[in-house]
């Protein structure tokens, strides 16, 4: 296997010495890659390359800057295989997981790419005789991307591709544990014709080198997908200078299951979206609320997903379920088990009991609302199910949460579903379909603490955090 040697892009250069390593949760002897520790001064040196960069990026038209997204497509298509499988080593999805990320990524660069021909503004009627009132979407100018382990490829391209297609220069600094994916998607779009100083990546801790970027004052606009409790550290510091701030966190996401549902096939909902990705995504499935009529038939069919979804090495045959992406995680995993049978849950799969990073699909019934198992997200291969008397009560614990990212309803019921819908206070809501997994060209985020609440990601809607409004009166005699 290879192991890849990363350095930092800083102004069209690969500089840093590459030093520590990250290993294949699936195999520990297998040395994924190796990368600089950066210091803030390399930030530094990022944002004043990026400075440079963007006024010339930004004057190029934006069907030019859409074109070199589109060649960085062609390049990852061509390279799907080997990302995918550097991809599976890295983070710990299996394959299909992997395929599917890169795919999703490709079509990320060529979905904003083709938004190159698009951009623009509005035209409006002026209340002034002889006069032409329009608007146009300028770039913030150098913003910082700070991006979690959990969609290595796809997070980064996401916010990118947008930033980029609108005139913006971009600093990135990538989870510590994943840079490989990363540097597939940054090499292809070198290799495109980005220009100098457009695209410049930092590896390096986030308390020292995330810190550096996000208190940067020449930085006009930070992303970031991650914790909550990281994410309000940024919107503190950025939101302090009036800076631009989206910020991807949370999810305590619910699924109910309504009486007149097909159990088996809401089993199979609740487990793609709870054991599916190693249960590592924002999105993933956490909470299942059942009403009393589907309830004994639901955990029967979920405890034989669960069953199914046997952690294997992604790389292997038949593995629906890799490993934990660390130790840490891995530690959050096993201790929010321990603290649910504490707080009085049956465990009726899985467990506690991992191998290696290896942790078995679980479920979690007799879920007090008030206990940690319901309130508290996990981010690992774990379903908590609640019981509700009807779809109201279901309604009111769907909402009895500090996040809103996504919700599902499992039902054979047009009414309930959309009574469901307009009342879960989340950013997604999914009928009879899983939790997780979006489309790209769909507009993204949370309520509460899963979000901002404020720009949305992906979709047509992605570019506005990226840009501003300025309204232009043009007059003639
Ligand atoms: N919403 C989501 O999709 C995700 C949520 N999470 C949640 O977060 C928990 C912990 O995961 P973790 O990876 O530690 O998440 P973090 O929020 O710590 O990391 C996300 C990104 O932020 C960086 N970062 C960390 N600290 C700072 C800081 N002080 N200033 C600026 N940037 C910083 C990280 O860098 P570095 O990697 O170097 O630490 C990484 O690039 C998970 O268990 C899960 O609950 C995690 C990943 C994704
Ligand atoms: O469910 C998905 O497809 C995306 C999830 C996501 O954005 C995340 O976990 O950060």
């Amino acid at each position: 296997m290879t192991t890849r040697h990363i350095q930092n892009l800083i102004d069209g250069a690969w500089v840093g010495d590459p030093v520590k390593e990250r290993r294949n949760p699936a195999a520990d002897d297998d040395v994924v890659a190796v990368t600089p520790v950066s210091d803030p001064g390399v930030v530094e040196e990022a944002v004043t390359a990026a400075r440079r960069a963007q006024p010339g990026w930004a004057v190029l038209p934006a069907p030019a800057r859409g074109a070199i997204l589109m060649n960085a497509a062609d390049i990852l298509r061509r390279r799907h295989g080997e990302v995918a499988r550097d991809l599976v080593r890295e983070e710990g999805k299996t394959l299909a997981e992997a395929r599917g990320e890169v795919q999703r990524a490709i079509d990320v660069l060529r979905y904003f790419g083709s938004e190159g021909w698009r951009l623009g503004g509005q035209v409006l009627p002026s209340a002034t005789p002889d006069t032409m009132v329009y608007t146009r979407r300028e770039p913030l100018g150098v913003v910082g991307l700070i991006t979690p382990w959990n969609f290595p490829i796809a997070i980064p391209a996401w916010k990118m591709a947008p930033a980029l297609v609108s005139g913006n220069a971009v600093v990135i600094k990538p989870a510590d544990v994943t840079p490989v994916a990363l540097h597939h998607l940054v090499a292809a779009l070198v290799e495109a014709g980005l220009p100098a100083g457009v695209l410049n990546v930092v590896h390096g801790p986030g308390r020292s080198v995330g810190e550096a970027l996000v208190g940067d004052t020449r930085v006009s606009g930070v992303s970031f997908t991650g914790s909550t409790e990281v994410g309000m550290r940024i919107h503190h510091v950025v939101g302090a200078r009036r800076g631009r701030v989206q910020l991807e966190m949370g999810g305590k996401n619910a699924l109910v299951v309504l009486d007149d549902a097909d159990a088996e096939a809401a089993a199979r909902v609740a487990a793609v979206g709870g054991f599916g990705l190693t249960g590592q995504a924002c999105t993933a499935t956490s909470r299942v609320i059942c009403t009393p009529g589907v309830r004994e038939r639901f955990m029967a069919a979920i405890a034989e997903q669960a069953g199914r979804y046997r952690p294997g090495d992604g790389l292997g045959d038949g593995v629906l379920m890799g490993p934990v992406v660390t130790e840490q995680q891995l530690a959050a995993d096993v201790a929010a088990v321990q603290k649910a049978r504490a707080d009085g849950a049956e465990i009726v799969a899985g467990g506690e009991e991992a191998d290696g990073l290896l942790f078995p699909a679980t479920v979690l019934d007799g879920v007090r609302p008030d206990s940690a198992a319901a309130r508290d997200e996990i981010f690992g291969p774990v379903i908590a199910v609640l019981e509700a008397g009807d779809l109201d009560e279901a309604i009111d614990l769907v909402n009895d949460s500090r996040y809103g990212l996504t919700a599902g309803i499992c039902t054979r019921s047009l009414s309930a579903a959309q009574h469901f819908a307009h009342s879960a206070q989340v950013g997604v809501v999914k009928v009879n379909r899983p939790t997780a997994g979006l489309d790209l060209n769909v507009p993204f985020g949370g309520t509460k603490d899963s979000s901002t609440n404020t720009f949305r990601e992906q979709g047509p809607t992605a570019v506005e955090f990226y840009t501003w409004s300025k309204s232009v009166y043009l007059g003639w005699d």
